[in-house]
């Protein structure tokens, strides 16, 4: 923790029960209060945080912040105690406020992305571009912290109390820019609340996490809380204009006040994409930025890309940079770890590419963009996650046999359920489909089917370092396998 102690008053927080008083720390789990910590009693998912009170009180709580429905709670085990009690309305934001004045400080220049898909690769180019610029930059989310400061984040969008000290570490060794995704749960969980942010991007909005959210329209909800709560009314958002969900959401930005880009082929965009031109190692693109007509080389593969390399370009823009700077940077760009990631070539010439799809959008949308990048037949990989959204498995099959040649499905982390059941209901949606399980052996049988110009796309893990299976994670690396089955068929092993 940044200081020894700090006052309640200090982190914004009023006692409704008992004196204001000073706290050793922040906790939101019992089990790792320590001495004199604000112990943040939580409504949960499963359980209400306020039933862990006593037990944070052996551990050495000295106050507690928590809810309307955890006030009785805290009152029974606080009674006798001179301990104080803060009861706010949504004590995950009184957290995060808090979080962000006990650290003290961030990295000036900070931006959020969120959207179903596109999130970590926009807040990568983000910090691509910013770095390309001379500028210490970092990026935050599902690939970890990477950039001028690197670390895991076992989360895309870290909890308050992990974040804030990883912003103010990063502010501390001289990191002035920083991207971070906002994921839905981050966001209904009010994660970023305490984060001062200059811009916001929204890049689409299809399924996925429905597990979580109770429908469609509280995940969307969840979404725009980064517009109309999180991004201040003098910050900009850079709003993909294409999507219909994008052009609801222009209309809370504008009533805010806040500067709106859009990004889209539409001409009221103020970054609109014109045209792309695809070959076998990335694309050109023409796009306006105010009406000014420009051309670039892009080396990445998939026509989404522009979209995200236009998004970051805007969000770095409104952040202060020159446009003409800017511009000139994203030639260099390198792609996103584990996003339409060339992983193999064979002898034949034949591509193997790794990709992150795991929604049914993704999948679709990751095989059509493949799709003008490649001479030949187009093989695809699928398979879907255990213990998460169980609607879209049959749609992802249907997106794949809608759009590759063939298609092969097989086990993505499987965790605790029963891998071929996860299987049969992908294949509800792709019935022609091959069935391999063992998702090495599918990447072998993918890469043994291509013929010259052909192309396989290995979807659903992306950067993954593990295939998880029950509590278990087995070392597994699509790339590295696709790499592996390559040499191997190549007779190079
Ligand atoms: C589903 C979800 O997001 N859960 C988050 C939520 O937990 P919960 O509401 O389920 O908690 P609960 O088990 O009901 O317990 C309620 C409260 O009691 C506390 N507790 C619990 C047990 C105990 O002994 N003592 C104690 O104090 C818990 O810390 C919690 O604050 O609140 C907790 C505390 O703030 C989070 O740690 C937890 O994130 C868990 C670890 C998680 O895995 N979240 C994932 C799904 C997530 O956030 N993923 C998104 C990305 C998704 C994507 O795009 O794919 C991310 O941003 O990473
Ligand atoms: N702009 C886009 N439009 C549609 N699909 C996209 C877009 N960008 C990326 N994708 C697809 O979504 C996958 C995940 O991309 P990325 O990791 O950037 O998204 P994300 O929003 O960070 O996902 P997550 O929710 O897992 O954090 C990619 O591998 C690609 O298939
Ligand atoms: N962060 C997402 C991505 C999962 C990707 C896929 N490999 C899976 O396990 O479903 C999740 O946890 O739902
Ligand atoms: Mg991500």
């Amino acid at each position: 923790m940044a200081a020894s102690s700090k006052m309640l008053s200090e982190l914004g927080l009023t006692p409704l029960i008992g004196a204001d008083r000073s706290v050793s720390g922040l906790s939101v789990d019992s089990r790792q209060v320590k001495p004199g910590h604000l112990f943040a009693a939580l409504p949960g998912t499963q359980i209400h945080g306020a039933e862990f009170i006593p037990y944070a009180l052996r551990m050495g709580a000295g106050a507690v912040l928590t809810d309307r429905t955890g006030e009785a709670l805290a009152r029974e085990a606080l009674a006798g105690t001179d301990l104080p009690i803060v009861i706010t309305e949504d004590p995950r934001q009184a957290l995060a406020f808090a979080a962000a004045l006990w650290f003290g400080h961030q990295p000036e220049t900070l931006i959020a992305v969120t959207g179903t898909n596109g999130k970590t690769s926009v807040a990568t180019f983000t910090r691509q571009i910013w770095q390309l610029l001379g500028y210490e930059a970092a990026n935050i989310g599902t690939t970890g912290v990477e950039g001028s400061y690197s670390a895991p984040s076992p989360h895309t969008t870290p909890e308050p109390i992990t974040l804030h000290r990883l912003l103010s570490d990063m502010a501390g060794v001289g990191v002035t820019h920083a991207a971070m995704e906002a994921s839905s749960h981050g966001l209904a969980q009010r994660r970023l609340d305490g984060v001062t942010l200059s811009a916001a991007a929204f890049t689409n909005f299809t399924q996925d996490h429905l597990d979580y959210h109770a429908s469609f329209e509280e995940y969307f909800a969840a979404k725009a809380g980064l517009f109309t709560r999180v991004l201040p009314e003098d910050g900009a958002a850079v709003i993909n204009l294409d999507d219909p969900k994008g052009r609801e959401l222009a209309k809370y930005v504008v009533a805010r006040g806040q500067e709106l880009i859009g990004v889209g082929h539409d001409a009221e965009c103020e970054m609109q994409l014109l045209g792309q031109r695809y070959d076998a190692t990335g694309q050109d693109v023409r796009f306006s930025w105010e009406g000014w007509t420009q051309m670039v080389r892009l080396p990445l593969i998939g026509g989404f890309q522009a979209m995200n390399v236009l998004t970051a370009a805007a969000l770095v823009i409104a952040c202060g940079a020159e446009p003409e700077e800017v511009f000139a940077t994203l030639p260099r760009l390198t792609t996103v770890r584990g996003r339409m990631q060339l992983a193999a070539s064979r002898e034949n010439g034949a591509t193997v590419f790794v990709d992150y799809a795991h929604t049914p959008d993704a999948v679709q949308t990751a095989l059509k963009a493949l799709r003008p990048h490649v001479m030949g037949r187009l093989i695809a990989i699928v398979g879907a996650g255990g213990d998460r959204d169980a609607t879209k498995r049959p749609l992802m099959g249907k997106a794949a046999a809608e759009n590759a040649d063939l298609v092969i499905v097989t086990d993505d982390n499987p965790r605790s359920e029963d891998p071929a059941v996860i299987r049969a209901a992908v294949i509800e949606g792709a019935p022609g489909a091959l069935e391999v399980g063992d998702r090495a052996e599918a990447i072998l049988r993918g890469v043994d089917a291509l013929g010259p110009g052909d192309a396989l796309l290995v979807m659903g893990k992306g950067h993954e370092s593990g295939q998880i299976i029950g509590s278990d994670v087995y070392p597994f690396d699509d790339a590295e396998q696709a790499s592996v089955a390559v040499a191997a068929l190549d007779g190079k092993i």
